[in-house]
């Protein structure tokens, strides 16, 4: 068993009340799971104060307590440390409380708007098959190797990081790839986390329900930049106008990627089709299995990353030609009328763009696409109507739909979606409260050749509503009904 002044170290201490060489059976943040001998972080929440829960910790056993505001009352039997920054405590005590395993493997971080999921997948599909045993802490799934655990979150609480981290370290992984969310860095959840290199994708509108502002939503980006030591890597995308601004204050080595721009790693698409494309990477041609203009910029990511942690040019690009698209992402099926059915994550402005361009870029205009689309509840606002003018700008018909309305009232969301259709488009699209009914009619409207986007969800096996998750998945859906329909 650790002593509390064992896992304190690096902790910035304001004052200690009591023992620090008391025995601590473990480090919980929620008094509601507090056992015998634990140690309590206090944190301040978005909901509520974990300061108000200090008496309940006790109650249930805590032997010390973590706080930034002083309690009203003490107890001799328990030990008081107080800090400036909780988050940042519990970091720290959660990397030394597991041994600080990030400094046992190389963990990489990756961080942006869009792709994140994408390139922590493909890196450790890539160094699987380049023969090392790999984790991966994303938003989809949580791997040890191959071993699987369900993700709640992009990136999990600072102590279920560092618990997965020690389990793949005792696994015997060299490796781990994790996505790295702003609430993540806003919460200095990544905070006491030894990284080899980061990887930054892109930055467009998102969250501002939770930063604001997006000059506060681009900063915390660059916080993670700017906290990476000497001498680890820092990959950023030349293509974002942010690229180089996230990186400004960066110490670590700088290496930028692009397909528009002269870069160290340039990367340029030959040909594309359904089924893959072809990419040239520094004047070596190789074929890939994916598709789009955003993927031939996350494989180039991918590829940097890959040589950058040690492995040969011509052993990437070998592996490279091998990854599969990622659940949920451009995930695409063809029906017996050669009807295409893609579902994607897309559930951003910028990346529903992506999406659409990347279809128009290989249809033949000899059919049609329909696009079926919603914003989740309890989410920004403010990219609903964006979501609902590109939606119709780009596809021939568009069924606007529920995506996880939470809370929220699905029918002012689809309200707020359809205010954004420009004037000359609004005969383009129809409104469809049912996502089950939704992707029926779209099945139903779809004739030989055509194209059916069902767009944000994903992976996703739910719809939310009023807090309850029930069972849907877009793949499953359009499936049965192309079947039904005997398409
Ligand atoms: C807005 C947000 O990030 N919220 C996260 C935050 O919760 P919170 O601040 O609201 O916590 P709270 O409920 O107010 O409670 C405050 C403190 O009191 C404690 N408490 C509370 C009640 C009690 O009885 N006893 C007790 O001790 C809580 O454990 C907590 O420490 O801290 C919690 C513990 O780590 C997280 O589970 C929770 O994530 C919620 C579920 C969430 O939905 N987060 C999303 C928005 C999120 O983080 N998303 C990002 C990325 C999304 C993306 O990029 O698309 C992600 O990384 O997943
Ligand atoms: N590099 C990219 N640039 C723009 N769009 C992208 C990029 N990569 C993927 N996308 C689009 O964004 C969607 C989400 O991709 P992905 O899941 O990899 O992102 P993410 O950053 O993990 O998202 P989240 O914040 O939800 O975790 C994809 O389905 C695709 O449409
Ligand atoms: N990680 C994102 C995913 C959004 C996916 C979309 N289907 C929605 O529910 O809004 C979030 O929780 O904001
Ligand atoms: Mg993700």
């Amino acid at each position: 068993m650790k002593k509390l002044k064992d896992i304190l170290y690096k902790v910035s201490i304001d004052a200690v009340r009591g023992s620090t060489s008391v025995e601590v059976s473990d480090i919980v943040f929620d008094s509601r799971k507090v056992s015998q001998n634990c140690v309590f972080i206090a944190q301040k929440g978005t909901l509520s104060n974990g300061h108000d829960y200090i008496e309940k910790a006790v109650e249930n056993g805590a032997i010390a307590i973590i706080y930034e505001d002083t309690p009203a009352t003490f107890l001799d039997t328990v030990t008081y440390v107080k800090v400036n920054d909780a988050n940042d405590a519990l970091a720290h005590i959660a990397s030394n409380f597991y041994n600080n395993p990030s400094e046992k493997l190389a963990l990489v971080g990756i961080t942006g708007t869009n792709g994140k999921t994408t390139i922590a997948t493909l890196l450790h599909q890539l160094f699987t098959r380049a023969g090392y045993k790999v984790g991966l802490l994303s938003t989809v799934k949580i791997l040890v190797g191959e071993e699987e655990y369900p993700a709640t979150h992009t990136t999990p609480d600072s102590i279920t990081i560092n618990r997965y981290l020690n389990q793949m370290v005792q696994a015997g992984c060299s490796y781990c790839f994790m996505e790295v969310s702003s609430h993540g860095i806003a919460q200095k959840r990544t905070a006491a986390l030894a990284f080899k290199g980061g990887i930054f994708t892109n930055l467009s509108h998102d969250h501002l329900d939770y930063h604001k502002t997006f000059a506060e939503y681009r900063n915390v980006k660059k916080s993670f930049f700017d906290s990476l030591a000497k001498t680890s890597f820092a990959i950023s995308n030349a293509d974002d106008k942010n690229g180089t601004y996230i990186l400004q204050n960066c110490s670590a080595k700088k290496i930028m990627y692009s397909i528009q721009n002269v870069a160290d790693v340039h990367g340029k698409i030959i040909e594309s089709q359904f089924n893959g494309m072809l990419l040239n990477i520094n004047n070596q041609e190789v074929w890939v299995q994916l598709i789009g203009k955003f993927n031939a910029s996350n494989l180039l990511a991918i590829y940097t990353a890959a040589t950058e942690l040690g492995l040969g040019k011509e052993e990437v690009l070998l592996h490279l030609s091998t990854l599969k698209s990622v659940s949920g992402r451009f995930q695409f099926i063809v029906s017996k009328t050669k009807i295409t059915a893609i579902v994607d994550y897309a559930h951003t402005p910028d990346a529903l763009e992506n999406v659409l361009k990347t279809i128009s870029e290989i249809r033949t205009f000899n059919e049609q696409v329909f696009t079926v689309v919603g914003c989740g509840g309890n989410r920004d606002k403010e990219k609903r109507p964006v979501m609902g003018r590109i939606a119709t700008e780009m596809s021939d018909t568009v069924i606007f739909t529920s995506d996880n309305p939470r809370n929220e009232d699905p029918f002012e969301i689809l309200k707020e979606i359809e205010s954004g259709v420009e004037a000359q488009n609004t005969n383009r699209y129809i409104t469809i409260e049912d996502r089950h009914q939704a992707i029926k009619t779209a099945c139903k409207m779809a004739t030989q050749g055509d194209i059916i986007l069902i767009a944000g969800k994903g992976h996703e096996d739910y719809q939310e509503i009023k807090g309850v998750k029930h069972h849907f998945n877009d793949m499953e859906e359009v499936i049965k009904f192309l079947n039904e329909f005997n398409k």
